[in-house]
């Protein structure tokens, strides 16, 4: 399990992140949704050694972070928000290093990778764009199979039909019992993928759950078509257009809402899940 407790770091005066605690089981993959300079990093480096906390405590396979990493670093897959290898080294002798370090790494998944996400390796690295260097870091923490994948904004650069074949990787290491840390700004992505979140904003975690339960907590867009002058749900608050009124209501007043509708006039509704995007906003007014 990663785990993580009241964790606090400060950079001089400076807040990094405030009390941060949230846990990833294995089979698992956590999305930590947050916008920019919330602390996602921060969190992100203390479990990967980088970092010392003031305060809490941060952990993986029960190992005590930073303290202990040497003993869990060969079951880490980490990817960096910045990736920066050896920029001269051509990436066919990076893998030969890379194999050396871990030395027990399935030279055929290590095939399957590359094809999958379509790596040239006969260049160097510094020769790469910004979504081929992404590929080479998605390869080194994958290609050993961890049991803990710590991914910070793994996707960015990537194209969309490359992020799908990485998030089909991941789901294979989900099914083999892995515990995954994504951090990510891009909702979409986090409800595509993860079982669960953890939404941090300026350095705390505000809530932490199953992703449908965040769905829950937000409102249904219900579409009332052909709607006539009605005073039971003029206290709803709505917006109209020509076709139709689109009533933002709270799941947990969505019965009584009805209700009051049924005793209206209208032709046809339709109830819609808003986007993670919009649920994310209401929640950081
Ligand atoms: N080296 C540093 N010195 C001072 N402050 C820092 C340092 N690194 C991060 N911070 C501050 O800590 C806070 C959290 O930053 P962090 O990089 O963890 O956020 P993030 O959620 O990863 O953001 P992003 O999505 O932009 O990568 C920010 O206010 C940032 O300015």
């Amino acid at each position: 399990m990663i785990k993580v407790k009241n964790l606090k770091k400060y950079y001089g005066k400076n807040v990094g992140i405030e009390d941060v605690s949230f846990e990833v089981k294995e089979g698992e993959i956590v999305g930590l949704i947050g916008p920019n300079g919330a602390g996602k990093t921060t969190t992100i480096r203390i479990l990967t050694g980088f970092l010392t906390p003031n305060n809490g405590e941060a952990y993986i396979d029960n190992k005590k972070m930073p303290f202990e990493i040497d003993k869990v670093k060969k079951n880490i897959g980490y990817i960096p928000g910045e990736v920066n290898f050896y920029g001269d080294m051509k990436i066919k002798d990076f893998l030969k290093f890379n194999r050396a370090f871990y030395q027990n790494i399935d030279q055929d998944y290590e095939k399957y990778i590359i094809k999958t996400l379509g790596i040239d390796l006969n260049k160097k690295f510094k020769e790469l764009s910004l979504g081929n260097k992404k590929k080479i870091a998605i390869l080194q923490a994958l290609v050993h199979k961890p049991k803990y994948l710590i991914l910070d904004e793994p996707t960015s650069g990537l194209d969309p039909l490359v992020q799908q074949k990485f998030y089909d990787l991941l789901e294979e290491h989900k099914k083999n019992g892995a515990a995954i840390l994504f951090s990510s700004h891009i909702l979409s992505e986090v409800e595509k993928l993860c079982d669960k979140f953890a939404m941090i904003k300026e350095g705390n975690i505000v809530k932490f759950g199953n992703i449908e339960s965040l769905k829950d907590f937000s409102i249904k867009l219900v579409n009332v078509y052909g709607l006539k002058e009605c005073d039971l749900i003029k206290k709803y608050s709505f917006k109209k257009d020509s076709k139709s009124y689109t009533f933002e209501i709270r799941s947990i007043e969505l019965k009584t809402f009805l209700n009051d509708l049924l005793n209206c006039e209208f032709k046809d509704i339709e109830i819609k899940n808003p986007a993670l995007e919009d649920v994310f906003l209401k929640l950081y007014k």
